[in-house]
């Protein structure tokens, strides 16, 4: 758990307690979920969008890497042997890491646009948060082909440290999302609420796309 000043860290649920009690805090936030494939290119994007509309970027990773290196988590050993496996994280935690993050800007008054990258994953993450935090307005979906993805995360693999970014944590994290993700994502479009943005194309070019996507849903650039 970041050491947010006012929030205690990260504990065990008590038998048949919920592990998030959320604020009202965020519940007065604009959401953006930025979902797409490992390697999609959701995090350099979001430094964009970042940028030109001063939303915040959260991604749901991050925190959990931040989490799995905080010294005394209880969470750590669990979070570092998921993630290098590819899998989802059980919901509970990351629920907490998002809604302490986003009470902690809205409280500094930072934002309270906020890019929640990578996250929901699973069903019960996107049921949860959407019940239990704030519904997102909509998400930003980037599609491209596992063969093009594989090349940018083995790519990215020789200088990022990441734990998951080989051959073997790869083809376990596609699996993953094509059998828990993109039935979150089928499951916003049946609702309207997903924008598809083509992520084959250069970085410019992409964001292209990714500008269209928010004037499409009446977003308008810092300044306008
Ligand atoms: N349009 C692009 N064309 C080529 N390479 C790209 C493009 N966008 C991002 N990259 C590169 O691909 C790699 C993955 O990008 P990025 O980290 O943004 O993806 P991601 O979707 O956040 O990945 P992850 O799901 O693993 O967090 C990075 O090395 C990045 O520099
Ligand atoms: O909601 C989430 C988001 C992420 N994870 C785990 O983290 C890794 C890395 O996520 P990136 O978005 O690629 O940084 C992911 O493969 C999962 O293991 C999660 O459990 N829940
Ligand atoms: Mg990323």
């Amino acid at each position: 758990m970041p050491p947010l000043k006012d929030k205690p860290a990260l504990q065990a649920p008590k038998r048949n307690q919920p592990l998030f009690t959320p604020g009202t805090a965020a519940k007065q936030a604009l959401v953006v979920f930025v979902l797409g494939g490992p390697g999609a290119g959701k995090g350099t994007q979001c430094a964009n969008i970042v940028r030109d509309y001063g939303f915040q970027h959260l991604s749901a990773g991050d925190l959990l890497r931040a989490e799995q290196d905080r010294e005394g988590s209880e969470f750590g050993d669990m979070i570092k042997s998921y993630i290098k496996e590819g899998q989802i994280v059980p919901m509970e935690v990351t629920v907490q890491l998002l809604e302490n993050a986003m009470t902690g800007a809205i409280e500094k008054d930072e934002s309270r646009k906020f890019l929640i990258d990578g996250f929901p994953r699973k069903m019960d993450q996107a049921v949860a948060f959407e019940e239990k935090v704030v519904k997102s307005r909509f998400t930003l979906f980037f599609d491209l082909a596992e063969e093009d993805m594989r090349k940018r995360l083995l790519k990215r693999g020789e200088t990022s440290g990441r734990s998951d970014d080989n051959e073997e944590s790869i083809t376990k994290r596609f699996r993953t999302f094509v059998e828990m993700s993109m039935p979150v994502v089928e499951w916003f479009k049946k609702d309207g609420r997903v924008v598809k943005v083509d992520a084959r194309k250069s970085p410019e070019e992409v964001y292209e796309g990714v500008k269209a996507a928010f004037e499409k849903e009446g977003i308008e650039m810092k300044g306008k």
